[in-house]
């Protein structure tokens, strides 16, 4: 892993000195969780990298631990065994790492209404990672951000004084990922950011980050029980049993010619049987949608 020097006085990581192509690196994982009396194995020696720029879905059964990556990965959880490094964090001490990955990963989760505090205005849900993380910037600033940041998803600036309980849940969850990306992140972790919305709202949201990965190539971790959308929007696809990654590369190798009989079943059940090895899925660009 690479050595990473963190300037405790401004925040500042120095990136010279950080592996820039790489977002996330999992080097032998393993998590297990207490329950009761017994040790749940959630994730078993993971190997897992995201470049940057790249798109990964994470796929598999319910319990087979996706959660889990997404937790290690934005820092709410330690490993037990193996290293975890997020944007070249893996070195620093707790608060730093802590800070650090408040500032450069965004995070969208599936129900946009337990995400956004209901007592909370849109305009001031959006500003307050500005307020926490950039006090260099003056309210002025903060505001045109706020603005610029509800442009970004499509709606309009006057949505700053409505409340959660104002919004569509569409609405919502652009407002999540308009709040995901005020402070510009590096790496996004989507947990089937799509799963509780109307099919039109889904392929609106859906659309929408995808043209924003290619207005700025941000690093995803895209959970889903979706593989149409894995199919669709994601470069690589990883696919977990267990705890234990069993596929991992193109996702248009992935989905299209499964090597274990566990990955196609899921994508049989997900996808039908027609997609394997002589229908080439249609990645990226979001054509599918
Ligand atoms: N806080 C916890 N305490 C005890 N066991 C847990 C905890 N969180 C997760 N687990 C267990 O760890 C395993 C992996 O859970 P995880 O939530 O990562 O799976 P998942 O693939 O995200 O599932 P789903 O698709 O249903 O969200 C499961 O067996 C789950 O019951």
């Amino acid at each position: 892993m690479t050595t990473v020097e963190f300037d405790t006085s401004t925040g500042a990581v120095d990136e010279t000195q950080m592996d820039r192509n790489c977002a996330v690196s999992l080097r032998n994982v393993t998590k297990r969780y207490r329950k009761g009396n017994r040790d749940v194995l959630a994730l078993d020696s993971v190997d897992l990298t995201i470049r940057a720029g790249e798109r990964l879905a994470l796929i598999g059964e319910s319990g087979s631990g996706k959660s889990t990556i997404g937790k290690l990965v934005l820092g709410q959880i330690g490993a037990d065994e193996g290293d975890v490094d997020v944007l070249g964090t893996g070195t620093l001490g707790g608060k730093d790492r802590t800070r650090q990955l408040a500032r450069r990963v965004g995070f969208v989760f599936q129900q946009p209404f337990d995400s956004l505090d209901p007592r909370m205005k849109v305009g001031s849900s959006l500003a307050e990672p500005l307020r926490i993380h950039r006090r260099d910037l003056s309210k002025a600033e903060i505001a045109e951000r706020v603005s610029d940041g509800l442009a970004a998803v499509g709606l309009p600036r006057e949505f700053v004084s409505r409340y959660p309980g104002q919004l569509s849940g569409g609405q919502a969850q652009r407002v999540c990922i308009a709040r995901a990306l005020m402070l510009q992140p590096d790496l996004l972790v989507l947990d089937e950011p799509t799963s509780a919305l109307d099919a039109t709202s889904q392929r609106e949201v859906l659309r929408l980050l995808c043209d924003l990965h290619s207005a700025r190539e941000i690093a995803w971790l895209f959970i889903t029980h979706d593989l149409r959308v894995a199919e669709a929007i994601t470069d690589t696809t990883a696919v977990l049993r267990h705890g234990v990654m069993v596929e991992y590369g193109p996702t248009v190798e992935v989905l299209g010619n499964p090597v274990t009989d566990y990955a196609r079943r899921l994508i049989d059940a997900s996808l039908g049987s027609g997609l394997h090895a002589s229908e080439p899925a249609p990645v990226a660009g979001g054509a599918a949608l």
